[in-house]
């Protein structure tokens, strides 16, 4: 299980002024879980993610998974790939794996499911934009981390290639059952993939709403089913609309930034 409770987390400059990112924020996320974190534009979503996943120590309050703070066994996938251009496919993702002797097959396994099997020597700055976000993607899973931390992972992706990245996505995670927390600010990006969606409101960021999606799998976020639920999650929730993507058509993150 994994417990966040932030009783506050606060910037001590923001451009001369403190600012109080997180307040009062409680999430319960259960072992193998995907739940998705939605909200408006700045509210604290990815400093929700580092403080779960111990890169900003700076906080009031206790994150625990099992019990103790997740140390160790944390994957993270950012929006942008973060792949080291000096070195290869396969070299990227083994470069995280330390000296587990199982590691080297395993990440050519992941990258062969990721259908990069023939790229394994390639550079990434041959790749395109996809192709980087699924090397990405094996090196997120490649030490089977307990928890998964992933913030706008396929964002300003076009829409195909990002429907294919979370198809893929959600096999790898049926496979494994880990744990993810999954922020986008794209509410059908969310009822496609969560379990659950966590809303935030604005700054200090809290949870306003917690929304189970009981659809069935496979789901993308085109889906005439995805589309009802955001529009019957709105009606009773017009509040939750600011900031959010809730229009059927937008697919680029430029578009998605429009005011609905
Ligand atoms: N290191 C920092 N110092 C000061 N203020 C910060 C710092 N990091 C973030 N902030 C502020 O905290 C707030 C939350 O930022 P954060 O990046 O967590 O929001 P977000 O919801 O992920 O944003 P977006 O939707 O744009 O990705 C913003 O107002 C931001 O300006």
């Amino acid at each position: 299980m994994l417990e966040i409770d932030i009783a506050r987390k606060t910037y001590p400059d923001r451009g001369g002024h403190p600012h109080l990112a997180l307040e009062a924020l409680r999430m319960r996320v259960r072992p193998g879980e995907f739940a998705c974190v939605v909200g408006p534009s700045g509210c604290g979503k990815s400093t929700l993610l580092n403080l779960v996943g111990g890169l900003d120590a700076d906080f009031q309050g206790r994150v625990a998974l099992d019990g103790r703070p997740p140390a160790s066994g944390v994957g993270f996938m950012f929006q942008e790939p973060r792949l080291m251009p000096w070195l290869t496919v396969l070299d990227n993702v083994r470069l995280v794996l330390g000296d587990d002797p199982e590691g080297p097959e395993r990440a050519r396994r992941l990258l062969a499911a990721m259908e990069l099997g023939d790229v394994l020597d390639a550079f990434p700055g041959r790749l395109s934009g996809g192709m980087q976000r699924r090397v990405a993607l094996a090196r997120a899973f490649v030490i089977e981390p307990r928890l998964l931390l992933m913030d706008e992972p396929f964002v300003s992706l076009d829409a195909p290639t990002a429907d294919r990245l979370r198809a893929m996505l959600i096999d790898i995670w049926r496979e494994r059952q880990t744990t993810v927390l999954f922020v986008t600010h794209d509410l059908r990006e969310a009822l496609a993939l969560g379990d659950r969606v966590f809303f935030l409101s604005d700054a200090p960021a809290r949870v306003v709403l917690e929304l189970p999606v009981g659809l069935e799998r496979p789901r993308s976020p085109g889906d005439p089913a995805i589309h009802a639920l955001q529009q019957q999650v709105l009606e009773r929730h017009p509040e939750l609309l600011a900031g959010l993507v809730t229009k059927p058509d937008t697919t680029s993150q430029e578009a998605s930034l429009d005011p609905p």
